[in-house]
């Protein structure tokens, strides 16, 4: 646990279980406090297994603010508020027998349609040992979850459906010797570091021989390489390295196709115009079903092995059956035709995973890096290493992500935020891979190796929203599930029911049975659902809105209510100090000015940074601040000199029985102007009184009544006073506001709001809103190119600071909801249509092929227009 992601988790695994009364989370130590009225801690220890995490409980609680007397045997004791300290170990990267399964990763070329995740799936799934599957068709690797002592019969399964698989962790096993590691202390030094990156899969260690194996992702060895290096070792690769990469697929012939089009004409000519004897016709057609279907023969028969009756089997017995009666030209055409529409919505699907890949390349390979010697020299950007120094030349795209040291310039930054309007950019301010450098040269330091780059990790996270599956999609590949194998015995029924029992013509229908079977097949619905999604994933990427799944793209079509904090979302969230009135007058005013100052500057909240600024800039002088702590919802509080001072709000003064007339009419006065009112106070008496000032962002008022346009209720959930939070809502058109709302309360509010059945979207920025954020069905995040956390954890991020975005967001999600829907009910109709016409005997087989794939191609391009958006 070392991440918000796996605090996020944590929060909503524990919420569930009953006598959970406080979670309190240090991410940095890896440690949970867990407030809890339970007889053990075994629950606890369980439900965090249950998320593959490891718990160990480190002690019993000595919190100050327990109400319990230290127990003679803190284990075995029952307490009232007993609290639980658990260390929790980060095991998603190193599976460890202990969680119940080991992930093996596998690669596999051939999978990159439903088909075969379907196939893959039957097959797995019933298998002893195999705990869960993981499909991403995008990257094309599946992760097993198993049991097994061995890949070996994950992968034997596989073959036998035809396909290859490459388990990931072989392919990329390097081998390196590090001969200044001996000991466990420069083992955890190394499995600290490299554990955390991204792409290492698994590491060994061998202390005897110096040796570490990594079981990696090819594209993470340099820069793991640097980051062993950047710990004081020389890492050496081992000549033998087991390293191979993975073989591409040979490119499709297409010739066999094109001389099966050619026979399937020929022999229908021949036999429309009689013009030749029919064993040539026959003969004809023969070449044209092996040239164009002997892969669908072959997919067909290893599915049928498998009791599966995709689309492969449905053809193949389609056709076999047409031949069987005589229709030689018919099945010719059926094969060819099918041929041409799998391979056209193959290339379409290459399209929407293109489009991916296309962010990819927005990168340059090479970078002008500053030389030891003072040289400047042109480098591979992976080969850059975090620290050196770049120069971009005016109009170049930047390469790496970093700070700014020298130079002013605008950047354009379309490719993380989608907004092409230029940044004025000058040193001190980020840089990003893939924007573009205007008019000015800048120098910027490498803050991250190029496979970590802002850049690199949105299409990573878009790669990985491919597998997290949206609703609709469940819904089809359950249906089709179903779908096939009904219609299948259907026309079994279709074929041998009215000849036996109505005296009917075996030959009318058998022929009207074998397109029925054409029929059955759900190639069109299940083929769109997921281009539609990967369409709106990449749209909305390119639009600086990253979505982590087809989930929150579906999810976001039904929001009803959206909230927000203030500070940093709707606000600028950088407010300056407006008013200072010193309340007790001992000697000069700065005196407490200075005191304010020191504290507040030892806090990153907006607040504090207003009113240490304001001061640092009339120059009033910065004193020792001893026992610092921040008071959630509240304010800070410190020793300075010999005196504990706090700074806070107005709930600080209350809880301290610090109020007096003129305090509560002045800060409600200031309060009503949309000020932020703070005091600097004792235990015992205020000292002074701050106002501070938050501009809101012109782009939030456009945005909420854009939101509003989109019927979506708006409101304000902040931690601020209620009088600010409503003059701040009334300026830019907020339906409803909270104030003095604790992280919690923001919490409450949304569930409140989703227990009337409302469907909430959170958006924030802060500490205080991650349980809220959690607790709705989407977190928006904003301002995310900066921080690393954001993209990982929201489930939706906005790359800069527009709200707008999330109205954007709303109408992507409404359009790619209308698609699928579009989709779904056309394809469904097309086969309702047809079956009445294959019952009542007006339909062909090769009109049903060709209804089929103008159905597929028709709900393919209908997706891939998300993609224009
Ligand atoms: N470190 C701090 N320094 C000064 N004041 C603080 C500090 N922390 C909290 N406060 C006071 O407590 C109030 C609530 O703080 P909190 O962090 O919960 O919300 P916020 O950041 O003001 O608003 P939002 O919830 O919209 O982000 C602040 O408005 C401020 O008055
Ligand atoms: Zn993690």
């Amino acid at each position: 646990m070392d991440c918000l992601t796996e605090e996020r988790l944590i929060r909503q695994k524990l919420k569930a279980l009953n006598g959970i009364s406080s979670l309190d989370f240090d991410l940095s130590n890896r440690t949970l406090l867990v407030g809890h009225t339970l007889s053990s801690e075994t629950p606890i220890i369980e439900a965090i297994k249950s998320l593959h995490m490891q718990a160990e409980p480190l002690e019993r609680s000595k919190h100050p603010t327990s109400c319990c007397a230290p127990k003679p045997n803190p284990v075995a004791a029952v307490s009232c508020c007993g609290g639980s300290t658990i260390k929790t170990a980060h095991t998603h990267t190193t599976p460890s027998a202990s969680q119940g399964g080991q992930l093996s990763i596998f690669k596999i070329e051939q999978m990159d349609c439903p088909t075969e995740e379907g196939l893959i799936r039957n097959k797995l799934e019933g298998m002893a040992g195999v705990q869960s599957l993981e499909f991403n068709l995008l990257k094309r690797t599946l992760g097993v979850r198993h049991l097994l002592p061995s890949e070996e019969p994950i992968k034997k399964a596989i073959l036998s459906l035809g396909m290859k698989a490459e388990p990931v962790n072989d392919t990329t096993r390097t081998r390196i010797r590090i001969m200044q590691m001996d000991c466990p202390t420069e083992e955890k030094l190394i499995r600290d570091k490299l554990s955390r990156m991204e792409g290492i899969l698994g590491l060994d260690f061998n202390l005897i021989q110096r040796v570490l194996t990594v079981h990696h992702d090819p594209e993470v060895l340099t820069p793991m390489l640097d980051n062993i290096r950047g710990l004081g070792f020389t890492p050496e690769l081992e000549a033998d390295t087991a390293q191979q990469t993975a073989s591409l697929p040979a490119a499709k012939k297409w010739w066999p196709l094109a001389l099966g089009g050619m026979s399937a004409l020929g022999a229908e000519l021949l036999h429309f115009t009689q013009a030749a004897p029919e064993w040539l016709v026959a003969a004809l057609a023969l070449v044209a079903v092996l040239g164009s279907g002997l892969s669908t023969y072959k997919k067909g028969w290893i599915a049928l092995r498998n009791r599966n009756l995709n689309i492969n089997a449905l053809m193949s017995i389609a056709v076999t059956g047409a031949i069987l009666i005589g229709q030689w030209p018919e099945a010719a055409m059926v094969m060819v035709l099918f041929a041409i529409a799998e391979l056209i919505e193959a290339k379409s699907i290459d399209r929407a995973r293109n489009a991916i890949e296309g962010l990819m390349q927005l990168t340059p390979d090479q970078a002008t890096v500053l030389q030891a010697d003072g040289h400047w020299v042109e480098k591979a950007v992976n080969n850059v290493r975090v620290g050196d120094r770049i120069r971009v030349k005016p109009g170049e795209r930047v390469g790496l992500d970093g700070i700014i040291e020298q130079g002013s310039s605008s950047v354009n930054q379309a490719p993380i935020t989608g907004e092409s309007l230029p940044v004025e950019k000058a040193p001190g301010d980020m840089l990003f891979a893939g924007t573009i450098n205007q008019e000015g040269a800048l120098e910027f330091r490498v803050t991250a190796p190029a496979s970590q780059s802002t850049l690199a990790r949105i299409i990573h996270a878009v790669e990985e929203a491919q597998g997290n599956k949206a609703p609709t999609q469940r819904f089809v590949d359950q249906f089709s599930r179903i779908y096939t194998p009904g219609v299948f015995l259907f026309a079994l029924a279709v074929a041998v029911l009215p000849p036996l029992v109505m005296g009917g013509e075996w030959f009318t229908w058998i022929y009207r049975a074998l397109v029925l079977l054409v029929v059955a097949c759900p190639c069109a619905l299940v083929i769109s659902t997921p281009v539609t999604i990967v369409s709106g994933l990449a749209a909305a990427a390119r639009k600086g809105i990253l979505i982590k799944g087809g989930l929150y793209l579906e999810t976001g079509s039904k929001l009803t209510h959206l909230a927000f904090d203030k500070t940093g979302t709707l606000t600028h969230g950088r407010p300056e100090q407006t008013d200072y009135f010193p309340v007790e007058m001992q000697g000069s005013p700065d005196v407490y000015a200075s005191v304010a100052a020191s504290l507040a500057n030892r806090s990153d909240h907006p607040v504090s940074k207003a009113i240490a600024n304001a001061s640092l800039r009339k120059g009033i002088s910065i004193q020792e601040v001893d026992h610092f702590e921040a008071l959630a919802g509240r304010g800070i509080r410190g020793q300075i000199g010999s005196h504990i001072y706090l700074l806070g709000n107005y709930r600080l003064v209350e809880e301290r029985k610090l109020v007096s007339d003129w305090l509560k009419s002045k800060t409600q006065e200031l309060e009503r102007q949309g000020k932020t009112v703070v005091m600097l106070m004792d235990e015992s008496r205020v000292f002074a009184l701050f106002a501070v000032a938050d501009t809101v962002k012109p782009s939030s008022r456009e945005a909420i009544s854009a939101l509003q346009t989109l019927g979506i209720k708006t409101l304000t959930l902040t931690g601020d006073n209620p009088h600010t939070a409503q003059t701040i809502a009334s300026q830019v058109g907020i339906d409803q506001v909270r104030g003095n709302q604790l992280p919690d309360d923001k919490l409450s509010a949304v569930k409140e709001l989703q227990q009337k059945g409302y469907v909430v979207g959170m958006v924030g920025d802060g500490i205080n809103d991650a349980p809220a954020l959690a607790q709705a069905d989407i977190g928006l995040a904003m301002g995310a190119a900066g921080t690393d956390t954001a993209i990982e954890t929201a489930d939706v991020a906005l790359m800069d600071d527009d709200l707008r975005k999330a109205a954007d967001f709303i109408r992507l999600s409404r359009q790619a909801a209308t698609v699928l829907k579009q989709n779904i009910s056309f394809a469904i109709g097309i086969k309702a249509i047809f079956l009445i016409f294959t019952l009542t005997g007006h339909a062909t087989m090769w009109m049903a092929v060709f209804a089929d794939m103008g159905v597929s191609l028709l709900v393919v391009f209908n997706g891939l227009r998300l993609l224009r958006q």
